[in-house]
């Protein structure tokens, strides 16, 4: 029997007053992978990621994180929405002291460890803090539920890129100690390819590709244009064409990176 997937949604739709912000969703992410949610402006992956943390119910469909509704087991949920919030108000000590309060297998050590290592200040108020400090506060309360399943929605879009870089580098050590599945959204590919090993491009309610990132890059060819006659064409341009085989097909000038792959999805359905 397969494990039970991460996230599940079935004819997934969010309507807000009469605009529908995703529709017809139908997606599958899997238990213990860390996978990069990646699609453009628009695309639903905001409201996807509040539904998959109870923040939000369906207008239609179905949606299940961890066999479960979301939100019904919320020691099991780390999340760290769009805009990392906090309250402005509290001390730094004072966000570690009521997570420690909220949750019961809150590590207190990990939370006072990063964020020493940080260089936050625990008598600091969050809300006097820079938008990457802000953040990596958030990031910490999430990390230190010692959460089953984390979900970020572009956590770091803030941060400048060493601290990106430390803390994805964090997050995969995190994953692999603590056998941690992830969901993360993100605009950067780069940083997806640095930290995940599965790939769901979504534009427009709708999964476009999905699957192991390394199967993904072995899975797609580059060929001189035109492809061959029958061939699973993703995305054409005037000098080659990206086409999706087991094999490279007569043709193939190239292999193909994670960057190009996800640009050929998004521009195949512009
Ligand atoms: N609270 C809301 N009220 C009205 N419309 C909304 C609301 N939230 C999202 N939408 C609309 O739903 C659509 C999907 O938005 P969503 O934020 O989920 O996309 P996204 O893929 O996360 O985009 P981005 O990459 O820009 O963050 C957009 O057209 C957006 O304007």
């Amino acid at each position: 029997m397969s494990p039970t997937p991460l996230l599940r949604a079935r004819d997934l739709g969010r309507k807000f007053r009469r605009r529908w912000a995703l529709s017809g969703c139908h997606l599958d992410v899997p238990a213990g992978r860390i996978t990069g949610l990646v699609g453009p402006n628009g695309a639903g992956k905001t409201t996807l990621l509040s539904l998959a943390a109870g923040l939000l119910t369906p207008t239609s469909g179905t949606i299940e994180v961890c066999g479960g509704r979301p939100g019904s087991r919320p020691a099991d949920v780390g999340f760290v929405a769009q805009n990392t919030p906090v309250y402005g108000r509290l001390t730094v000590a004072e966000h570690l002291e009521l997570g420690a309060r909220l949750n019961a297998g809150w590590d207190m050590a990990l939370a006072t460890e990063r964020i020493a290592r940080l260089g936050l200040r625990p008598g600091q108020r969050a809300g006097s803090l820079s938008g990457g400090g802000r953040a990596q506060l958030a990031l910490t309360l999430a990390l230190a539920k010692r959460p089953r399943v984390l979900i970020l929605d572009e956590p770091v879009a803030s941060l400048d890129p060493l601290a990106r870089h430390d803390f994805l580098r964090e997050l995969k050590d995190a994953t692999e100690r603590w056998d941690l599945s992830v969901l993360h959204s993100s605009h950067l590919v780069s940083d997806v390819e640095l930290l995940c090993d599965y790939l769901i491009v979504l534009v427009a309610s709708r999964v476009r590709v999905a699957g192991d990132v390394r199967e993904l890059l072995a899975t797609h060819h580059l060929v001189e244009s035109p492809a061959p006659a029958g061939a699973h064409v993703v995305s054409a341009g005037p000098g080659t064409t990206l086409v999706r085989a087991d094999a490279p097909p007569p043709g193939t000038v190239g292999t193909v990176g994670l960057e190009q792959l996800v640009l050929a999805y998004l521009e195949a359905h512009r």
